[in-house]
């Protein structure tokens, strides 16, 4: 008797950097382990280069980054991928590993075409919040499913969480914590518990994180509040706030008012170690309190306050004593009454964060194979 076909799921990838390689093994083994649906990467992308044919042939996942980086296919354009996606006569899903403004704002298009989106992007989630209507109305439309998960805590279960709060009808009054791994692994090394001695420069520390693929493609990104400002703008909206936009409520930022205009990622790198002092005097301030100081969120559902910055805390603290990239945020809710559900581990790294987006990609399976 003949073995029955497997179904077939067409991937897409965006992006190949830091999450996207450590996806694209995670895929690998998937795809090796769980024969149906039969995945099969069709198009796969960085910036500069791309990897595809007209009529769809699988590429094979073994060496597929070394195969792109000797491709002399340029990207298709956003609304021709679109085209091509959603032609090949399979159901297809797009993993978006960059943090691209311009791929996000073409989730709607992808979506309407059926097509389903897993992604750590935050831009998509934290931008306009017309663009947040437009795609959930595109995914409503077309039943095309739309995941995000490490877009918050890079694989920890918090976008689930929330959503599962939410939908089962609790009432969430508050959430707060360490929202970024860059930052947490920042003040950890900088300002430990153990005090002054142990702590090393933080330009240092800012250059590690960026080698440990914590940080955004650009660190400014981080250290500016703005990463943290969209994840929790995504969460407030979760939780029922249309907030506007990531600058829409107050957010510290810790990049020197001198800096502020300096052209790239690397220049400010390079002129960075000139304004160490500033962080020494945070940090010797705090210090004179027994305290350290930390980057924290929170988001006050009764007020509607979103607000995101630095904060003292007492060394016995669990913020404090947090470790490595590590977040951890509270959820309060009716239910959960004073002792809040508490959601900890690391919120940085490439591994961590694609484990986010394959399990995504396994919910997004699980519905429409
Ligand atoms: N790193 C982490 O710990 C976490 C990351 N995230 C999110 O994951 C995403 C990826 O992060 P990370 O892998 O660290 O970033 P990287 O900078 O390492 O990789 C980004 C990749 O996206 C590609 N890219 C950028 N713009 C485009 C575009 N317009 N079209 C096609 N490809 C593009 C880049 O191509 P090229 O190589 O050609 O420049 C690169 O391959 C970001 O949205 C980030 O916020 C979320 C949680 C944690
Ligand atoms: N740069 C971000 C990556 C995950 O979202 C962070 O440091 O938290
Ligand atoms: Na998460």
């Amino acid at each position: 008797m003949a073995a029955a076909s497997a179904r077939q799921v067409n991937i897409a990838i965006i992006g190949v950097g830091g999450v996207g390689k450590c996806f694209l093994s995670q895929l690998e083994q998937l795809a090796s382990r769980r024969p149906d649906p039969k995945l099969v990467l069709t198009y796969i992308s960085s910036s500069k280069k791309a990897l595809y044919s007209t009529d769809h042939v699988a590429i094979p996942l073994a060496g597929v980054t070394s195969a792109l980086a000797a491709s002399e296919q340029p990207p298709l354009p956003l609304p021709k991928l679109v085209d091509f996606l959603g032609t090949s006569g399979s159901k297809t899903v797009l993993v978006d590993n960059t943090s691209s403004q311009d791929v996000a704002d073409a989730y709607p298009l992808f979506l309407d075409r059926g097509i389903s989106v897993v992604t750590p992007n935050k831009k998509a989630f934290s931008s306009s919040y017309k663009l947040w209507q437009d795609i959930f109305a595109a995914a409503a439309r077309s039943g095309a499913k739309v995941y995000h998960e490490s877009s918050v805590g890079a694989g920890l279960p918090v976008i689930s969480t929330l959503k599962d709060l939410v939908e089962t009808g609790d009432e969430v009054t508050k959430i707060e914590g360490v929202f970024s791994g860059t930052l947490s692994f920042l003040f950890n090394s900088f300002a430990p518990v153990s005090g002054g001695a142990g702590g090393n420069k933080w330009s240092a520390e800012v250059r590690r994180a960026k080698e440990l693929g914590y940080t955004e493609p650009d660190p400014r990104d981080d250290l500016n509040g703005l990463d943290v400002a969209r994840k929790l703008t995504i969460l407030a909206r979760l939780a029922g706030l249309p907030v506007e936009s990531p600058t829409s409520f107050p957010v510290q930022s810790l990049i020197p008012k001198e800096l502020e205009s300096v052209g790239s990622g690397d220049e400010f790198l390079d002129k960075l170690p000139a304004f160490d002092g500033q962080m020494e005097d945070i940090k010797a301030e705090a210090e004179k309190e027994g305290k350290v100081v930390r980057f924290v969120g929170s988001i006050d559902v009764a007020t509607k306050q979103v607000k995101v910055g630095l904060e003292k805390f007492d060394k016995s603290h669990p913020i404090a004593a947090l470790k490595g990239s590590d977040n951890i945020i509270s959820f309060y809710t009716k239910r959960y009454g004073s002792n809040p559900l508490i959601v900890q581990g690391a919120g940085a790294g490439g591994d961590v964060t694609a484990m986010g987006v394959t399990s995504d990609l396994l919910k997004v399976l699980s519905q429409i194979a």
